[in-house]
């Protein structure tokens, strides 16, 4: 073992706890971030979707004035259930239906999550909801992705770098998941980094696309599938060792496989431990858990106890528009809730990086090139406060 005593001996006293201390939301969103669980469909700026529904003539918008049209979003969808929540997408999915307002909404998209500290995402959005207008799958799947590009122009030129890959989702109720896994295999290295299944979970088992799951395994690709949100461990289970899922979407229900005893003691069930010891990434999404009833308050959100027992856990958004949140709103959440240092959020940013659907050498370099020197500058700015200066 290496002696701790000369390090002991040169740290001092007091500042050691500015790396201990939660960071503030100002070095939260300066914090790199990675995001695997975003639906371009539910990240909509309000004013773009008021704008492009007036462009549109699309006059069912419950609002026209942003900001309540925001709120309305907002509480919509804070309903608990998943269902109910899911109803307020009619909204951006009607005026997302040209390829303009998809490359818009895209490029937003880019320019928001770069301006929030996102240095990697994975967006999501199933194509077949915005045929209504006449295009095809293709022509959707192309202007996402010149929205993409489009935004990580203009990100850099603003002085954020940021990379973002599409996954290309079939919904659940549905009956094109083969189709649309074909599309997403069609559009590999160009733009879509992978698939899933989103929509309704009861009743709509993920067996139902085993098609599209054996499609993607044979041809070598990736996919994550939406489960463990609304409905429990069958569908966690099924999502892995029926369709081969490399993530899971939430899967926050695995907590149902884990007992705590009394003396704080902790049993993982044959699930759970799978989950673990396989390093299955969960694509945690917080804000929404408290929207759709799968948890009752962030303090009670599993994402603590899944932290403690090492799960591969990751942060997510999933809708900003629908939770009114982004990656530093659920960071600072989970800072003031768990007391969270700079080095938690690493290690939630890392796990989502090891878990992206790039290749192995870009997720390296991004770790050790981008995240990790990202964090350790922020780990460090205690060293260079004035003393005496209000801040210190
Ligand atoms: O959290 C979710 N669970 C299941 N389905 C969802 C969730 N958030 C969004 N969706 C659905 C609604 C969108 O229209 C669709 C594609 O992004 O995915
Ligand atoms: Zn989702």
């Amino acid at each position: 073992m290496t002696p701790t005593t000369a390090t002991t001996a040169t740290t001092p006293t007091t500042p050691t706890t500015a790396t201990e201390t939660p960071p503030s939301p100002e070095q939260t969103l300066r914090a790199p971030k990675v995001l695997l669980h975003d639906h371009l469909d539910g990240g909509l700026r309000p004013a773009t979707v008021a704008e492009l529904a007036r462009e549109q003539g699309y006059d069912r918008l419950p609002e026209t004035d942003p900001e309540r049209l925001g709120a309305w979003f907002r509480e919509a969808a804070d309903s608990g259930s998943l269902e109910r929540y899911l109803e307020t997408f009619t909204h951006t999915v009607g005026v997302m239906q040209t390829a303009a307002a998809l490359r818009r909404v895209a490029a937003e998209c880019v320019l928001d999550l770069a301006a929030d500290g996102v240095v990697y995402a994975e967006i999501r959005y199933a194509p077949e909801q915005h045929l209504q207008g006449g295009l095809g799958l293709e022509e959707v799947v192309e202007a996402v992705n010149e929205g993409f590009r489009e935004g990580m122009r203009l990100a850099a030129a603003a002085g954020h770098r940021i990379r973002v890959g599409a996954l290309l989702t079939a919904m659940r109720h549905a009956a094109r998941a083969l189709e649309i896994a074909e599309l997403a295999n069609r559009y590999r290295d160009l733009g879509v980094v992978g698939f899933d299944i989103a929509g309704a979970e009861a009743g709509f088992p993920p067996t139902r696309h085993l098609d599209a799951f054996e499609f993607l395994k044979r041809e070598n690709n990736h996919f994550t599938i939406h489960a463990g949100e609304a409905f429990g461990l069958p569908s966690i289970w099924q999502a892995l060792q029926w369709c081969g899922a490399d993530r899971l979407g939430h899967g926050v229900r695995i907590i149902d496989d884990i007992e705590v005893g009394a003396d704080g003691s902790v049993t993982l069930g044959r699930l759970a431990a799978y989950v673990r010891d396989k390093r299955i990434p969960l694509e945690l999404c917080p804000t929404s858990n408290l929207q759709t009833g799968a948890a009752d308050s962030y303090e009670e959100h599993p994402i603590g106890l899944l932290r403690r027992l090492h799960f591969r856990a990751t942060v997510n958004t999933d809708n900003r528009l629908m939770s009114g949140t982004s990656m530093s709103a659920e960071f600072t959440h989970l800072v003031r809730t768990f007391r969270y240092t700079l080095a938690d959020l690493q290690w939630f940013t890392v796990n989502a990086m090891k878990s992206a659907f790039i290749p192995f050498d870009e997720r390296l370099a991004m770790i050790n090139e981008v995240i990790k020197p990202g964090y350790a500058a922020l780990r460090s700015e205690w060293l260079f406060r004035q003393k005496g200066s209000s801040t210190s």
